[in-house]
């Protein structure tokens, strides 16, 4: 089951060498990162940053390598918005010749970067920005500049203490005209002695949600005040302007300057299945050492995850992490398809890539932090102690939601593309990839269900046809709905809602569906492809609210535990003392609570300031 879950067994073999390489490490300690303060936090993110940079040289780490090394070290700091969106915004959107210049320099970590788009007043609305990039032709020079308050740049990651460059997103105004929106990298800070560059005024935008969590994380605030940089540091891959200052659109889609953004949607859902995953882990080792009631004449008491209520709320996530792990292995095959089919400039996949990657990132960070606030639950108290790993594991992954794009605002993107799909499926075109399914219209619009007995709820084909006429018909309603409106942008403003809804069921499917071609692969272990199977029959049918459920639920129950060990994550990783591979749950937590700053003195702090004060007057009150 590893391998299913890795992918294979160099995926196990690599990961299994990361982890225990960071467990084994006392620098990368994290049990007590919930009990530092703000600046603490920060400082040791720095060490550990600094650390698995000297390990990562001295050990020559692959690529792969150092990234599992990042991952597993599991603390969000600058580093990666450095590798996950500096370097490929430059290499996405620069030309050969600033590629090798900057990505020289960023490889050997000679200069650090962020990402710099977001401003305090505009965040999805990216074409809203308003930093300005005016070319001075006396110069040749960019004259970057923050108009107003909202257009400070507001959230980038390390751009508040860290970053020494960043890609900026500005309005590219020359001869007097603005067009729009393009990158250009700038330099923040000296790398002398790392003092904001003049003209520049940066900081960190103060504390995030949770204990640890993001708070590891600088993200910045940043004013410009005419700061000048050289023409060449526009990244001219898909625009230029030239030393007259006349610009000069390349023979791309203009939407590949989105192309970064694109490129980390794809990761994150990744990194939703492996976060789900490790809350699904505490959550059914803790519910299978846990015993609450049902002994009978002082017999044992029953595991809490025997009961039907708990199998019933946990193994639908169990199932989510597995269907979303392996749609993430799709979807980085569609994405390096597409990336690959740029090179020779052919553009056609670009709109599936964009629906696919916007829609999935959507469904499976939202469902996952919905699933960790549930697991915390599920745990009963101890899921509420930050030694159980799930209050910081859901503060980390919560801003998933929002960050890469606003998971509504993302939907409706996949609305917008499903419209144009069903549209273009009544004037004859065949839709192909992952709307195919919307050419079999007059098939699926039927009313004549596809299922009829309860065994045919377990036949992959009849499922998938289910979920097709369910995404199919959701999208034709809101198709037709949006035909009686006086205009279709009214339309698809007043339907927005059940657009939201019809995006997610097309979503689903996807996930269904790759989930279902999944299981037609070859698959190692005896036993395991069956154990799939039924957590296939989970994942779908528990988004269609089906009674067959239960059967499914007592039919994983014996193997629970072996399928959340099969994700394979050390102690140190998973950082819970209720998901614990021992199962020493209540010796670590006791353990656990000793840690805490509060309990280096027997008599609090504030005792005798404010505490034995109260206490004396009420006890002479009481004797009088
Ligand atoms: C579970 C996670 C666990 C994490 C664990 C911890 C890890 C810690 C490390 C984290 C590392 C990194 C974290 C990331 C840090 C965060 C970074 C950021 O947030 S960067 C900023 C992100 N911002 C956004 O995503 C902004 C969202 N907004 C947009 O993308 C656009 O504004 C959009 C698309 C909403 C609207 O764009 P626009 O107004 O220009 O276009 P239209 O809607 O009019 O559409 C026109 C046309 O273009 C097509 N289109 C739009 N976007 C794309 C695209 N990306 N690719 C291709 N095509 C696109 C659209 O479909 C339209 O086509 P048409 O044919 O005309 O219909
Ligand atoms: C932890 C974290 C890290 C980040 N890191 C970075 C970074 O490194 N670099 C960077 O550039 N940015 C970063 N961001 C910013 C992030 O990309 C934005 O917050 C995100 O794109 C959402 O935009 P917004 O904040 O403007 O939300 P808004 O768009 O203001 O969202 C507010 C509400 O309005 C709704 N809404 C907005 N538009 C529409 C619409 N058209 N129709 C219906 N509803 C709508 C949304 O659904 C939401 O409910 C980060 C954010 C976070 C939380």
């Amino acid at each position: 089951m590893k391998v299913a879950w890795a992918g294979s067994r160099h995926a196990v073999e690599v990961a299994d060498r990361m982890a225990c390489l960071v467990a084994s490490d006392p620098v990368f300690r994290k049990d007590t990162r919930t009990m530092l303060s703000r600046k603490e936090l920060f400082k040791d993110t720095l060490k550990k940053a600094a650390h698995a940079w000297k390990r990562t040289v001295e050990l020559h780490l692959t690529e792969e390598e150092a990234n599992l090394l990042r991952l597993y070290i599991d603390q969000p700091g600058y580093v990666d918005l450095h590798w996950v969106m500096f370097v490929p915004a430059i290499k996405g959107q620069g030309t050969e010749e600033q590629q090798k210049k900057w990505l020289t320099m960023a490889y050997k970590f000679q200069i650090i970067g962020t990402y710099a788009q977001t401003e305090l007043g505009h965040g999805s609305n990216v074409q809203g920005l308003e930093t300005t990039a005016t070319f001075d032709p006396s110069t040749d020079e960019f004259i970057m500049h923050s108009p107003t308050l909202t257009s400070s740049k507001w959230w980038p990651g390390g751009l508040g203490k860290t970053s020494t460059h960043a890609v900026v997103y500005a309005r590219l105004i020359t001869e007097g005209k603005d067009y729009g929106i393009h990158g250009f990298i700038m330099q923040l800070r000296s790398l002398d002695d790392h003092s904001p560059l003049p003209g520049i005024t940066i900081g960190d935008i103060g504390g995030k949600f949770g204990s640890g969590a993001y708070n590891s994380m600088d993200n910045g605030v940043m004013r410009l005040d005419h700061v000048r940089i050289p023409r060449d540091q526009m990244l001219m891959r898909l625009a230029q302007v030239t030393r007259e200052g006349k610009y000069v659109h390349s023979d791309v889609p203009k939407q590949l300057l989105y192309g970064t953004m694109v490129y980390v949607r794809q990761t994150i859902v990744a990194d939703a299945s492996r976060a789900l995953s490790r809350a699904v882990c505490i959550a059914v080792r803790y519910g299978a050492i846990r015993k609450q009631f049902g002994s009978k004449a002082g017999g044992p008491e029953t595991q809490v995850l025997n009961y039907k209520t708990q199998q019933s709320r946990l193994f639908p996530f169990l199932a989510s992490a597995y269907a979303f792990r392996f749609v993430g292995q799709w979807l980085k095959w569609l994405y390096t398809d597409v990336t690959q089919k740029l090179e020779s400039k052919d553009f056609s996949t670009l709109p599936e890539a964009h629906a696919c990657t916007a829609g999935l990132k959507s469904v499976t960070t939202s469902a996952t932090a919905d699933a960790i606030e549930e697991c915390q639950k599920l745990c009963g108290g101890h899921g509420y102690l930050n030694s159980s790993g799930l209050p910081e594991l859901f503060a980390v992954n919560l801003p998933a939601c929002t960050y890469e794009g606003d998971n509504v605002v993302l939907l409706l993107q996949v609305a917008r593309f499903l419209m144009k799909t069903v549209s273009q499926v009544a004037s004859g075109k065949q839709p192909v990839g992952t709307t195919a399914y919307m050419g079999n219209i007059q098939h699926l619009m039927q009313c004549k269900s596809v299922v009829n007995t309860v065994e045919d709820w377990l036949n992959p084909a009849a499922i998938k046809e289910v979920f097709e006429a369910r995404a199919l018909r959701m999208a034709v309603n809101c198709a037709q709905n949006i035909s009686k409106a006086p205009s279709q942008e009214e339309g698809f403003s007043e339907l927005s809602p059940d657009l939201v809804e019809a995006a997610v069921a097309h979503v689903q499917l996807i996930i269904v569906t790759k989930f279902i071609e999944k299981l037609q692969e070859d698959i190692l272990g005896h036993g395991v492809k069956e154990q799939l199977q039924k957590l296939c029959g989970i994942y779908a049918l528990h988004l269609i609210h089906n009674e067959r459920l239960g059967k499914l639920y007592a039919q994983v129950r014996p193997n629970a535990v072996a399928l959340v060990d099969a994700f394979d994550y050390t102690d140190h990783y998973l950082g819970s003392a209720l998901g614990r591979y021992d199962g020493d749950v209540y010796s670590a937590l006791y353990k656990e609570a000793w840690k805490d700053p509060l309990n280096e003195t027997v008599v609090p702090d504030g005792y005798q300031e404010h505490l034995r004060p109260l206490l004396k007057q009420q006890l002479k009150l009481s004797r009088l």
